[in-house]
């Protein structure tokens, strides 16, 4: 397993060691002693999984406390970039951002604690992204911000990604109030 951390303080990536053989593969996908080792230390209590189709954009989500979660996110088939925008109030990179390419050959994981805004967008049809979130859903503490906010300045690598009704009219950085 490789440990490969970000510029933003708390942001891991972990890359599983894959053992191929004439059958197939194996890898471990999640363990609490090793994931430890590498600074998640959370308790998860769901996990998720959503199908996209190539070009759809699913974020910038997050949910308020004390329904926050920490997300531990891959993907299973197909290929997405992962953002994450740190919303910590008083962090050095508040309003900054990182990235991560989710491969499903790669099975690699990206670990975004509590205080940030998390999205991705689908790099192939039929994307399966799964992921462990430290709290349950909770409605009515949904929050997010807006994916094409030119303050944020992401590059998704693409111009007119599939958005939801509801992310289209989420608000911009200037003016928000982080909860974190
Ligand atoms: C997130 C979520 C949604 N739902 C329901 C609500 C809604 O009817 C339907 C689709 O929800 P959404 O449109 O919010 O799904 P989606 O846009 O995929 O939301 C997800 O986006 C990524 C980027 C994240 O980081 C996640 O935490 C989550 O916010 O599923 C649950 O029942 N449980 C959940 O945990």
């Amino acid at each position: 397993m490789q440990v490969t951390k970000y510029p933003i303080e708390g942001i891991v990536e972990i890359t599983p060691r894959i053992f191929a053989d004439e059958r197939g593969a194996f890898l471990e996908t999640f363990s609490a002693k090793v994931f430890a080792e590498a600074g998640i230390t959370e308790t998860f209590v769901q996990d998720n999984l959503s199908v996209s189709k190539k070009g759809v954009l699913r974020g910038l989500h997050f949910q308020k406390p004390p329904f926050a979660q920490a997300k531990l996110v891959s993907v299973t088939a197909g290929k997405a970039l992962d953002v994450a925008v740190d919303l910590r109030k008083g962090s050095p990179t508040y309003g900054q951002h990182v990235t991560c390419l989710l491969d499903a050959e790669k099975r690699n994981l990206f670990f975004i604690p509590v205080g940030f805004a998390h999205g991705f967008v689908a790099l192939e049809e039929g994307t399966v992204f799964q992921y462990k979130c430290s709290n349950y859903y909770d409605k009515a503490s949904e929050g997010g911000l807006l994916w094409n906010d030119p303050a944020l300045n992401i590059n998704w690598g693409i111009e007119t990604p599939l958005v939801s009704e509801k992310d289209e009219i989420l608000p911009v950085l200037e003016g928000f109030e982080s909860p974190f």
